[in-house]
C-alpha cells in the first residue's frame, strides 16, 4: 500500500509549478507567431506614428491663411503640389499655399492643418487649382502626430505576453523578422488499460476504445504543446515501467492516463516507487481528478492522469495545462475565471472542491453557466460541450438556478496569475 495525502489543489499546483521552467528559445517569424508567448518584451525603439502624418484625405494647409474665412469671404488657397502615402512634398509651403494630401501622407513643412476634400471647393483660376475654405481652421486640427500612438521606448508587450494578432501587429510594426518565443514542449502521452481498444477495433465484451488519448492529445495542443501519441499498454507492471522510462527520456513532459488508483492492476504509484521518482502528491481534495498524481524524475515531469474520462479530462485542465503555459513562457499561466450564473439547479453537496464541466451561455448580456451533462467521473459524453469547468468550493451547500458561481474558462487564449486563479470570489454557502 501507497500512503496518500489529500492536498488542496493550490497546495499540489504551487509544488508542479516550482518545476515549470520556460523551455529552449527559438526564433519565428511573425507569420508563425500566433499563439506562443513573447520571450522577451518588446520596446518601441522608434515613434508611431514616425512622422506627423494626415488622417484623412484632403488639404494640407496653414491655420492662418483660413482666420477669417466665411461662407461669403471664403479663403482661396493655392494648391501647389499633391502626395500621396508614402510620398514626401519637398518644399515648404507658403503663404495662401496648400498642398492636396491623401490619408497616411507626411504633413508638409509649413502646414499644421489638414482639411478634408468633402469641405472645400475646388476652382480653377488662371488654369490653376485653387480651393476655397469658408471656415476657420485651428492650428493642429486633423493631423497626426508624431509618437501620439506608441512613444519612443515604451514597452508595448512584456515578456510572456500571449502573442495574439494585435501583437503581431505591433512586432510587424517594429520590423521584427524573428520573434523570440519558447519551443512547445514535447508532451508524450501514454495511456494504460489492457481493456483499451484501438480505434478501428470493433467493441469486444468488457473492452472499451481508447479516448483519453485522442482527448489528451486535444487539450495539449489547445493549451500550446506538442503533442507526440506513444500509444496504449496493456496493465503489465514490466512493460508500463519499461516504456516509462524510455520514453521519459525522449519528451520534456509526459502525461499518462488511467492505473493510478489503488486496484489491483494500477501500477503507477509502483512505478514511480521503482522510478526513484520524486512523487509531488497523489490525492487532490477535489471531484473529479482526486487520484491525480504528479511525479518528477530528472527535473522532468510525470503527470498521471485517472483513467476516468472526464477526471482525465479535468486533471489535465487543471494541472497539466498551467505548467504547459508556464513552460511556453506564459507570464500568467492559469486559465481565466470569472463568475457566472448557474443555469440549472445542483443540487449535490461539496464535501470538496467540485469541478463540474460546464457549458457557457450569453443571454442579454449575462453570463449563465450550466452543467453540460452526467457529473460523474467516469462519463464521457458531458466534455463536448464543455468550455467551461464551474466551481462549487468543499462546504458549498446545494446550489439552485440562478445562483452566483466562478467559472474557469476553458477555451479562453488569454490567461490569468495563480494569485487570481486561487482569489476565489464566491465563497462555499
Ligand atoms: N476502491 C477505490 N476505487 C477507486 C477509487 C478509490 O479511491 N478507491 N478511486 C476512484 C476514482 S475517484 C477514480 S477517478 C478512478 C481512477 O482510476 P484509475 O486512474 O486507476 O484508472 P483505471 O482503473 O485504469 O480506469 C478507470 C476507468 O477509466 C477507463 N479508462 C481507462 N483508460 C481509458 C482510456 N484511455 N479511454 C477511455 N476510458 C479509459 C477504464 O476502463 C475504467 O473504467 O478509480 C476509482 N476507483
Ligand atoms: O476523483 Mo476521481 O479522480 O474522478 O472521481
Ligand atoms: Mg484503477
Amino acid at each position: 500500500m501507497f500512503e496518500r495525502k489529500s492536498i488542496q489543489l493550490q497546495e499540489a499546483v504551487t509544488r508542479l509549478m516550482k518545476f515549470a521552467n520556460p523551455g529552449e528559445m527559438e526564433y519565428l517569424s511573425p507569420l508563425e507567431a500566433t499563439g506562443f508567448y513573447l520571450a522577451e518584451g518588446l520596446v518601441a525603439d522608434h515613434p508611431v506614428p514616425p512622422f506627423d502624418r494626415s488622417p484623412y484625405d484632403g488639404f494640407a494647409i496653414r491655420s492662418s491663411d483660413t482666420a477669417r474665412a466665411t461662407t461669403h469671404n471664403p479663403s482661396v488657397l493655392k494648391v501647389v503640389g499633391e502626395i500621396g502615402a508614402g510620398q514626401v512634398f519637398s518644399g515648404t509651403v507658403g503663404e495662401k499655399e496648400a498642398v492636396r494630401i491623401m490619408t497616411g501622407a507626411a504633413i508638409p513643412d509649413g502646414c499644421d492643418a489638414v482639411i478634408m476634400i468633402e469641405a472645400v471647393r475646388e476652382i480653377k483660376i488662371d488654369d490653376n487649382l485653387h480651393i476655397q475654405v469658408r471656415r476657420p481652421m485651428k492650428a493642429n486640427k486633423n493631423i497626426s502626430f508624431t509618437g501620439e500612438d506608441v512613444q519612443q521606448g515604451t514597452v508595448v508587450a512584456e515578456a510572456g505576453k500571449y502573442i495574439n494578432p494585435g501583437v503581431i501587429a505591433l512586432l510587424a510594426t517594429f520590423g521584427y523578422t524573428q520573434v523570440p518565443v519558447r519551443k512547445r514542449p514535447a508532451t508524450g502521452i501514454l495511456v494504460t488499460g489492457s481493456e483499451l481498444l484501438d480505434l478501428d477495433d470493433p467493441l469486444e465484451p468488457g473492452k472499451i476504445r481508447n479516448s483519453n488519448g485522442y482527448m489528451i492529445h486535444s487539450q495539449a495542443l489547445r493549451a500550446g504543446a506538442e503533442p507526440i501519441y506513444l500509444g496504449k499498454l496493456s496493465d503489465d507492471l514490466e512493460t508500463n515501467f519499461e516504456s516509462i522510462t524510455t520514453n521519459l527520456k525522449k519528451v520534456d513532459i509526459l502525461i499518462t492516463t488511467g492505473g493510478v488508483s489503488v486496484g489491483d492492476y494500477d501500477f503507477m504509484p509502483e512505478i514511480f516507487n521503482r522510478l526513484g521518482a520524486n512523487v509531488l502528491f497523489n490525492k487532490i481534495g477535489m471531484r473529479p481528478g482526486s487520484v491525480t498524481t504528479v511525479a518528477e524524475k530528472n527535473g522532468k515531469l510525470i503527470f498521471a492522469l485517472s483513467g476516468n474520462p472526464s477526471a482525465c479530462y479535468v486533471g489535465f485542465e487543471l494541472l497539466a495545462r498551467p505548467f504547459i503555459r508556464a513552460v511556453l513562457g506564459a507570464r500568467h499561466p492559469f486559465s481565466p475565471r470569472t463568475t457566472a450564473i448557474l443555469g440549472a439547479d445542483f443540487l449535490k453537496k461539496n464535501p470538496f472542491d467540485r469541478f463540474v464541466r460546464g457549458k457557457l451561455e450569453l443571454k442579454h448580456g449575462t453570463l449563465f453557466a450550466t452543467p453540460s451533462g452526467l457529473d460523474k467521473s467516469g462519463v464521457v459524453s458531458s466534455l463536448a460541450e464543455a468550455d467551461c469547468l464551474i466551481v462549487f468550493l468543499k462546504g458549498r451547500k446545494e446550489s439552485k438556478k440562478g445562483e452566483q458561481v466562478e467559472v474557469i474558462l476553458l477555451d479562453s487564449k488569454e490567461s490569468i496569475s495563480m494569485e487570481d486563479f486561487f482569489a476565489d470570489k464566491v465563497r462555499g454557502r
